[in-house]
């Protein structure tokens, strides 16, 4: 995502800010009262706080949907090159802080629903979750969407819009337990259904040659085709008119319902095709990091990247007719392997369809594709069986084989018959299980593959990709995660967004988040320290009253809250930070009445949702709830010691916790982390972190200076 030449501003569209709709609180006022009666149809003199939020959620849209359509205008008519974001995931979390922050009118609606008897914060909390993702990754893709249309990119992000999103968390005696998410039962304000925007999705059948032109083609003739439908949600950029599209489809069935069946009382198979192609879109694949399940995943996959190409070269179409100006009209982000199969859907719609010759269609793909790798090791990169791919997508798997062959007779050109090297850098792995090695496929056709942090992309080239970074250095780079300040301070920390804003002297760090550097002006003023330190007293005994409502533990807001929130991983080291605090339990008891008076007192508060199927993970979560079970109940300890298990941690739940912590732990072992962002999101709410030198906590610490930090470097002898 290189410099602003394709980011151009949107404007004031027609010289007004809003062209029909106003904000002043009367204006919105009305607004929302039109919608309790019109939109949600209950009287607008008596309505509920779930009521008053389904039409605040529409006031909000109005406004989204003004600049929304000014923004598509104004890149129809600008025709740059825009930036397509292909993510299976995205962890979206609530809508409605995020967008009136963005738009700049929070406080004139919190004003206006005060004057109606409504608080903004307690219908802030009506919404649910959008959580169409597993964790960093997926939160990564929201962050970096607001990123994208505050710094003003043409950019469209595309995925999946699950039927469920990520599974709800129940904690049953002390173990997980989960329970479908039904974001959807009461409606998504935020999305809007473009039943005018489907495209036809192909699985299954054969690949028979016709004569073309004097000579042959292939031709795939499908054996199942599912219809994929859009659904649209606003994206706005903060400070700017800019308002993006997240494009997340629905798989539906061609065929609705079976008459024939139905009519001989045959219900079951009436319906079948309708329950085969809405799977599709079901339920978000429940593991970030294994791969099991494979067909559905595949079909999740490609069923995405097909409905989102067809409508990227629709576009395309709408005002070109030379695919040679398709790599300046099209960049396309695959994020993670999930959507690799895009590189042979390019090629079979501009060699099939488009009836372009192979080299030069290749030449194409080459250019527009760039890959972000979000995996440290070599086990974790996606294999597909060859036998899945070719009963499910048979074309394709012809393409990816005539892919493979030119990339190796190139390869063999430049590294000579090294049959290991060769083996290993081949796109199809021999084996016991034939495979396609999707992170070769994308490596060999992007022009970029970016690491998430800077010691990732070390691992990357020396280790995990090390053959082809001799191959081909110039592709290799790395972006280092990042979050947006917008959702973890001024959403989530408004009182800290304030104090910054007062002692910065400006609110425009809120889009430019370097200007938080301007604080170090201040590090040593007294004033800004007892300030800041009612920020967090305020935000301690929110969190403090959530956690009694969630378990019944009541904790001191005069203890330190020391957080370790994240999927419950073994290399995240959930398990040593139990460990730990099962030896502070136990110095504790063994110390003398008198000096237990030197104890900082501490609240342990862990979170995350292990994979369904990650025993050892949800073995760790009943240890956590037994070890709290003992700790909590002994009397003998009181204060000194609490361990809570915060249940369902989502981003709302971050949004709560984050701003309350005083120390947060990110253990992970050395070279396992990728990068991580929760220690971005507490550094940047000013809590200490308690961190091994790994992924962006490298970077961290060289930003922070080591004058600044505690070390502990244990080199093993
Ligand atoms: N499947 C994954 N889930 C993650 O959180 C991962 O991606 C994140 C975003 O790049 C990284 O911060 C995490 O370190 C990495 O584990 S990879």
């Amino acid at each position: 995502l290189g410099g602003g030449e394709t980011s151009v501003r949107v404007e004031r569209m027609f010289g007004l800010m809003d062209r029909f709709l106003k904000s002043d609180p009367s204006s919105l006022q009305k607004d929302i009262l039109d919608h309790v009666e019109y939109t949600v149809a209950r009287s607008r003199f008596s309505f509920d706080d779930f009521e008053a939020y389904q039409a605040l959620a529409h006031s909000v849209r109005d406004r989204l949907i003004e600049r929304w359509h000014d923004t598509q205008i104004h890149f129809k008519k600008k025709d740059p090159k825009r930036i397509y974001f292909l993510s299976l995931e995205f962890l979206m979390g609530r809508s409605l802080s995020n967008s009136v922050i963005n738009l700049g009118i929070r406080d004139q609606y919190a004003d206006a629903l005060k004057e109606l008897g409504f608080e903004f914060e307690v219908l802030a909390e009506q919404e649910g979750d959008a959580a169409l993702g597993n964790g960093g990754l997926a939160r990564l893709s929201a962050c970096q969407m607001d990123s994208l249309a505050t710094m003003d990119y043409p950019a469209w992000g595309y995925g999946l819009r699950y039927q469920y999103g990520l599974f709800r968390q129940v904690i049953l005696d002390g173990y997980q337990h989960e329970q479908p998410d039904y974001w959807l039962n009461f409606g998504n304000p935020w999305e809007i259904e473009r039943v005018h925007v489907t495209y036809p999705v192909k699985f299954y059948g054969t690949v028979e040659d016709e004569n073309f032109n004097g000579g042959k083609r292939k031709v795939w003739l499908p054996g199942e085709m599912v219809e994929a439908v859009a659904y649209d949600n606003p994206i706005p950029g903060h400070g700017t008119r800019n308002t993006i599209t997240l494009r997340l489809w629905a798989a539906k069935p061609s065929d609705q319902i079976d008459m024939e069946s139905f009519n001989t009382g045959d219900y079951i198979n009436a319906v079948v095709n309708r329950q085969r192609a809405e799977t599709i879109s079901s339920v978000l694949y429940p593991d970030d990091r294994s791969y099991q399940g494979k067909e559905l995943r595949l079909k999740q996959q490609y069923f995405f990247v097909s409905a989102s190409l067809q409508d990227i070269i629709r576009r395309f179409k709408d005002s070109h007719s030379n695919f040679d100006d398709f790599p300046e009209k099209v960049a396309l982000q695959l994020n993670d392997t999930h959507p690799s199969l895009a590189i042979a859907e390019v090629m079979r719609v501009l060699v099939d369809e488009e009836h372009l010759d192979w080299n030069r269609a290749w030449g194409i793909v080459c250019k527009i594709f760039s890959f972000t790798t979000h995996t440290v090791l070599p086990e974790g990169l996606e294999k597909v069986p060859v036998d899945l791919l070719e009963s499910l997508l048979p074309r394709h798997l012809q393409i990816i084989y005539d892919i493979n062959f030119d990339y190796i007779e190139e390869l063999k050109k430049k590294i000579g018959l090294d049959y290991d090297r060769l083996s290993r850098m081949s796109i199809v792995e021999d084996g016991a299980v034939k495979s396609i090695r999707m992170a070769n496929l994308a490596i060999v056709c992007s022009h970029t593959v970016n690491g998430v942090s800077r010691v990732h992309s070390e691992l990357l080239k020396t280790r995990v990709f090390k053959d082809f970074y001799e191959l081909w250095p110039h592709k290799f780079d790395y972006k280092t995660n990042g979050v947006t300040q917008r959702r973890w301070i001024v959403v989530s920390n408004p009182s800290l967004s304030a104090l910054i804003s007062k002692w910065l002297g400006t609110e425009a760090w809120i889009r430019d988040v370097d200007l938080l550097a301007g604080l170090q002006e201040q590090a040593a003023n007294v004033d800004l320290h007892e300030e800041w330190r009612m920020v967090r007293k305020v935000n301690k005994m929110r969190l403090a009253e959530y956690i009694e409502a969630m378990s019944g533990i009541k904790v001191s807001v005069n203890a330190m809250f020391d957080v370790q929130i994240k999927r419950i991983h073994e290399y995240k080291r959930q398990l040593l930070n139990i460990l730990g605090i099962i030896h502070r339990y136990d110095c504790i008891k063994n110390m003398e009445k008198s000096d237990r008076t030197k104890v900082v007192p501490r609240v342990c508060i862990i979170g995350g949702k292990a994979a369904p199927g990650y025993e050892i993970a949800k073995k760790i979560i009943k240890l956590c709830n037994a070890v709290a079970e003992k700790i909590n109940n002994d009397p003998d300890v009181g204060d000194l010691l609490k361990l809570v298990f915060i249940p369902d941690y989502n981003v709302s739940v971050a949004e709560l916790v984050i701003p309350g912590a005083d120390l947060s732990q990110h253990i992970s072992t050395a070279g396992h982390e990728a990068s991580g962002t929760g220690n971005m999101k507490f550094l940047m709410n000013g809590c200490l972190l308690l961190a091994t030198e790994d992924g962006s906590t490298v970077e961290i610490i060289e930003e922070i200076g080591e004058d600044n930090m505690e070390f502990e470097r244990s080199r093993l002898k």
